[in-house]
């Protein structure tokens, strides 16, 4: 009769109706939930720490779509930024730019990946990234340039053995391609109603409700009264 373990993506997910920035209805059910609350995101790792941190919960991160993970006591990297920086140094002498401005806070921090705003021409960064045996990833907020190894799912593993909890009891929400892995690594997965077909095809249920109304509505129907 407890609480699951919850896995839960940033943007798209515990945002606002309109799409941007954190509904403020999350913090206190997050912050009084009775098990371990994994935020698993495409965000660079400052991001997730400071969102657990202003929660008023554990840091458990999932960072840099799985390049960047958090156990509470270790530090995991699974990939290095080098090889997106020569891809992104390759885009720029195409012609190109991140697109973020020079002093950007997006790739400030990013220690595994690059990521590039969704306004800038996706095609030649595909092109270039394959060449250097990277991939693309659209997460609907940013195209990610990331080594293809990876993953949320694989670093809320290296979490749930840390902490010490079941992956088979744990419930996902999500709202892209970036958070399959974390649907097929938990019993029970949900996306958003404003996630990506491939998200939708991934869950195990596509929820009626957007963004965080979404999020709010499974906490709603999994806290408290789960029987695993
Ligand atoms: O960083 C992004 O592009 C998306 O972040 P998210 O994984 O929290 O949705
Ligand atoms: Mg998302």
């Amino acid at each position: 009769m407890t609480a699951p373990p919850l896995a839960l993506d940033i943007d798209g997910t515990l945002t606002r109706p309109d799409g941007w920035g954190i509904d403020p209805r999350i913090f206190d059910p997050l912050r009084d939930w009775d098990a371990p609350v994994v935020i698993a995101t495409g965000k660079a790792f400052p991001y997730p720490v400071a969102l657990c941190h202003f929660i008023g919960i554990p840091e458990l991160v999932v960072a840099e779509n799985g390049g960047v993970v958090y156990t509470g006591d270790d530090v995991f990297f699974t990939a290095d930024r080098e090889a997106a920086q020569a891809v992104v140094e390759d885009y720029r002498a195409a012609g190109y730019s991140p697109g973020w401005g020079a002093e950007n806070t997006v790739n400030r921090w990013r220690e595994t990946e690059v990521a590039v705003n969704l306004d800038q021409p996706v095609g030649p960064l595909r092109e270039i990234a394959a060449e250097h045996g990277l991939e693309v990833i659209d997460t609907g907020y940013a195209y990610h340039v990331k080594d293809t190894t990876p993953n949320k799912g694989d670093g809320l593993e290296t979490i749930a053995e840390h902490v010490g909890f079941d992956l088979e009891a744990c419930v996902a929400v999500g709202d892209s391609v970036n958070d399959v892995s974390t649907f097929q690594a938990v019993g029970r997965s949900f996306a958003v109603a404003n996630a990506d077909e491939t998200a939708k095809a991934a869950a195990d249920e596509v929820l009626e409700e957007s963004h965080a109304d979404g999020t709010l509505a499974v906490l709603e129907r999994v806290g408290g009264h789960w029987t695993g």
